[in-house]
Formats: structure tokens, C-alpha cells, sequence
């Protein structure tokens, strides 16, 4: 767990510092010279990469995906200056919402 936390940061800050790089030795700041649209577009080619590695694929080339498709993501949220904290942050709020959804559905006695 604390492991993962420390490769998100460390990948985090990565990104941060290459979208200032030079676009011919550094991805990130090829992606970056392309504009958000084509960030955007590439997190959704990994998302369907994605899918498809999960559906039919061996678990090598989902757990491939699955890594371009966070590092993508990564690039995306840098690009918007959100913050992976922000995200977390609501996934630990969703935590303390577990079973209310259905509560809330529940039809009264
Ligand atoms: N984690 C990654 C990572 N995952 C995937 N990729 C690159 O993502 C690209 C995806 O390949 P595709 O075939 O889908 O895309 P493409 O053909 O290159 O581009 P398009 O045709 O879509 O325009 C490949 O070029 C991979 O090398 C990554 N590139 C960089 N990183 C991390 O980002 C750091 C900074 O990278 P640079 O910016 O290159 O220094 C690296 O040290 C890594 O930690």
C-alpha cells in the first residue's frame, strides 16, 4: 500500500518536471506539445486497450494496459493542474459513503 502511494508520487513529480522538457528526448513533453485534446485522447486509447487486455488478453498484457492507462491518466491530471492527492482525497471520502447508496434506494418500512 505504502509502496504504491510512493511510486504514484514519485511518477507524479516525473511528469511534472518532463512537461517543461525537451520534446525530442522526453514523451511527456511530446504529449504536451500536442495539446490537452490528445492527452484526453490518449487516456481514452488506453481505457479501450484496457478493456480489451481484460476481456481477452493474457494478465502480462492487462497488468500493460492497465500501467499505460494510469501513467496516461497521470499526464492528463498534471496537464489540468489537478493534483493525485485531490483524487484520492475523494476516493477516501467515498469510503466513508460505502452501503449509503443502497440505504438510500432501500424503500422505507
Ligand atoms: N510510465 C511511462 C510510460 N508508460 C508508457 N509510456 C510511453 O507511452 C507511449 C505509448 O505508446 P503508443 O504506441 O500508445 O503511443 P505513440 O505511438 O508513442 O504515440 P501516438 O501515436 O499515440 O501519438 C510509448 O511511447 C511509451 O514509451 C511512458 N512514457 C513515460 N513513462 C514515465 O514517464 C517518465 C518520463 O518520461 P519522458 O517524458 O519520456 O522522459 C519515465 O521515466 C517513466 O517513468
Amino acid at each position: 500500500m505504502d509502496q504504491s502511494n510512493a511510486i504514484l508520487a514519485r511518477l507524479e513529480a516525473t511528469v511534472a518536471a518532463r512537461r517543461q522538457a525537451d520534446p525530442a528526448t522526453s514523451y511527456v513533453a511530446r504529449l504536451h506539445a500536442k495539446g490537452l485534446g490528445k492527452i484526453a485522447q490518449k487516456v481514452g486509447e488506453e481505457g479501450v486497450e484496457t478493456v480489451i487486455a481484460a476481456l481477452s488478453g493474457s494478465e502480462d498484457e492487462l497488468v500493460g494496459e492497465a500501467a499505460d492507462l494510469l501513467f496516461h491518466l497521470m499526464v492528463l491530471l498534471d496537464a489540468r493542474a489537478v493534483p493525485l492527492a485531490r483524487v484520492l482525497d475523494e476516493l477516501a471520502r467515498r469510503e466513508g459513503l460505502s452501503g449509503l447508496a443502497e440505504k438510500a434506494a432501500r424503500p422505507r418500512d
